[in-house]
C-alpha cells in the first residue's frame, strides 16, 4: 500500500492551469498541495504550495512549451518525489462543456473524448484548453486513470422554458439550448450552503458565481433550474472580456455592414468585451474599483446592473428569493460589489449589513433582511477531488 492515495486535479482556465493534489483514502478528500501550470509565459512556470499556502517548490523552463509537457512531467516528478512512487490514483479534470449525455462524472476512454472533442464548436475557447491536458498526460503516463467532471452536469436536468431558445425546434434537437457552467462551483457552494443553513435548502436561492467569468444559478432543494450562461459561456453576465447576453442583432450587423468575419466576432466578444471592453483599462475588478476613469465607473455600474437584473431574473423562475450567496473572486472579494448589487435588490428584499460585509463575514444579510445573504468561497477542486474518489471508490479502486 502506498503512504497516500491521491488524486491530481487540474482546472483549466484561460490562461493558466490551477492544480490540486488531494488525499483521497478518507471520506472527504484533504488537500495536500496545489499551485499553478503556467505555460503562457516566455519562461513556463511551475508554482506548487502547500494547503496552507505556503511555497514549497516553483521550477521555470528556458524555452517557450507550447503544450505544457514538461510542466506536467514536472508535476508528476514533484509529486512522485515527495509522496513516492504509486501514490497517484487518477487525475480529474473540470471539462467546461458535457454536452447533452453527461450527468455526472465519467472515466476517460478514446471513446469518451472523441465525443467532448467534437462538443468544441459549443465552447469554442474552453474546450479544447480543457482536454489538451488530457492527452499530454496520457502520453506521459498512459496506465493512470483519468476523469472528467462537466461544468455542465449539475444543470443537466434543465428543462424547458428555461432550457429553451426561441428558435425553430429543429436547432434544439441538434443540441442548441441552454446548458450552462460553472456547476462544479454551484455544487460546491450549495453543499456548503446546506452545511451552514440547512433550512434553507428547500427555499429558493440563488447563487452568483462573480469571477472572470460570472454566471448565476437559481436552486430549489439543491438543483439547478435555471442559470444565465447557456449554450456556451458568452451568455448572462458581463463578464472580464466576455459581453454576456447581448442582442443577436449587434452581431448580425458586425457581419453585414462591418464587414467583421465569424472569427473577428468570436474574437470581439470573448477577449475584448466585458469589463475591459467598456471600460478601454482592464478586465480585472480590483483595477477598475482602484481608477478614477469615468469609463472605469461606467463599466463596472454595468456588470452591477446586469448582475442585478440577472439576479431578478433568476428569482422569477423562482417566484420569488429567500437566499442569495455571492462566490467567485468578484463576488468572495470585492465588497463594493456586493453593496451595489444589494442596493439594486432592495425592492426584492435583499438588505446587506454594512458591517458584516466590509468585514467580509459568512453570512452579510441584516437582521431584518428578507432574503439571507452569503459570502461563501468557492472550490471547484474540491468538488472534483471529490467525484474521483467517488468514481474510484464505486469501482473498489480504492
Ligand atoms: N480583493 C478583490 N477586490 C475586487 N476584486 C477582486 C479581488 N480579488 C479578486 N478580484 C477579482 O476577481 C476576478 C477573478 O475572479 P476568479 O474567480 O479568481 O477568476 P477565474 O474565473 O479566473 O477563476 C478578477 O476580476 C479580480 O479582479
Ligand atoms: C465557464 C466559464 O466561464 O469558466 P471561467 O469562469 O473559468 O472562464
Ligand atoms: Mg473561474
Amino acid at each position: 500500500m502506498p503512504a497516500f492515495e491521491a488524486v491530481l486535479v487540474l482546472n483549466s482556465g484561460s490562461s493558466s492551469i490551477k492544480f490540486g493534489l488531494f488525499e483521497i483514502s478518507a471520506a472527504e478528500p484533504a488537500l495536500l498541495c496545489k499551485g499553478l501550470l503556467d505555460e503562457h509565459e516566455a519562461k513556463p512556470r511551475l508554482v506548487v504550495k502547500g494547503a496552507a499556502g505556503e511555497d514549497l517548490f516553483e521550477k521555470r523552463r528556458d524555452e517557450t512549451d507550447a503544450d505544457g509537457g514538461h510542466l506536467f512531467a514536472d508535476v508528476l516528478a514533484f509529486i512522485d518525489d515527495r509522496f513516492g512512487q504509486d501514490s497517484l490514483r487518477a487525475a480529474g479534470h473540470r471539462i467546461v462543456h458535457g454536452g447533452p449525455d453527461h450527468s455526472g462524472p465519467v472515466e476517460l476512454t478514446d471513446d469518451v473524448y472523441a465525443k467532448l472533442e467534437a462538443l468544441t464548436p459549443l465552447a469554442p475557447l474552453h474546450q479544447p484548453r480543457c482536454l489538451a491536458p488530457i492527452r499530454t498526460l496520457s502520453a506521459i503516463r498512459p496506465a493512470l486513470t483519468q476523469i472528467a467532471c462537466f461544468d455542465t452536469a449539475f444543470h443537466h436536468g434543465l428543462a424547458p422554458p428555461a432550457s429553451r431558445f426561441a428558435i425553430p425546434r429543429r436547432y434544439e434537437q441538434q443540441g442548441i439550448r441552454r446548458y450552462g457552467f460553472h456547476g462544479l462551483s454551484f455544487e460546491y457552494v450549495a453543499g456548503r450552503l446546506a452545511g451552514i443553513a440547512p433550512q434553507l435548502v428547500a427555499k429558493r436561492t440563488v447563487i452568483a458565481h462573480l469571477g472572470n467569468g460570472a454566471s448565476l444559478c437559481a436552486l430549489r432543494n439543491g438543483r439547478s433550474v435555471d442559470t444565465t450562461m447557456g449554450l456556451t459561456p458568452l451568455d448572462g453576465l458581463v463578464m472580464g472580456t466576455r459581453s454576456g447576453t447581448i442582442d443577436p442583432g449587434v452581431l448580425l450587423y458586425l457581419q453585414l455592414h462591418e464587414r467583421m468575419s465569424v472569427e473577428d466576432i468570436q474574437h470581439l466578444l470573448y477577449h475584448e468585451s466585458g469589463l475591459l471592453g467598456v471600460s478601454g483599462l482592464s478586465a480585472d475588478m480590483r483595477t477598475l474599483l482602484a481608477s478614477r476613469e469615468a469609463a472605469a465607473r461606467e463599466a463596472v455600474d454595468l456588470f452591477v446592473f446586469r448582475a442585478a437584473q440577472e439576479i431578478a431574473m433568476m428569482a422569477t423562475t423562482l417566484a420569488g428569493l429567500d437566499c442569495l450567496v455571492f462566490t467567485g473572486g468578484i463576488g468572495e472579494h470585492a465588497k463594493e460589489i456586493r453593496s451595489a448589487i444589494g442596493e439594486r435588490l432592495a425592492w426584492l428584499g435583499v438588505r446587506i449589513d454594512v458591517v458584516a460585509n466590509d468585514e467580509g463575514r459568512e453570512r452579510i444579510g441584516d437582521g431584518d433582511s428578507p432574503v439571507e445573504v452569503f459570502v461563501i468561497p468557492t472550490n471547484e477542486e474540491l468538488a472534483i477531488a471529490r467525484h474521483c474518489a467517488e468514481v474510484l471508490r464505486l469501482d473498489h479502486r480504492i
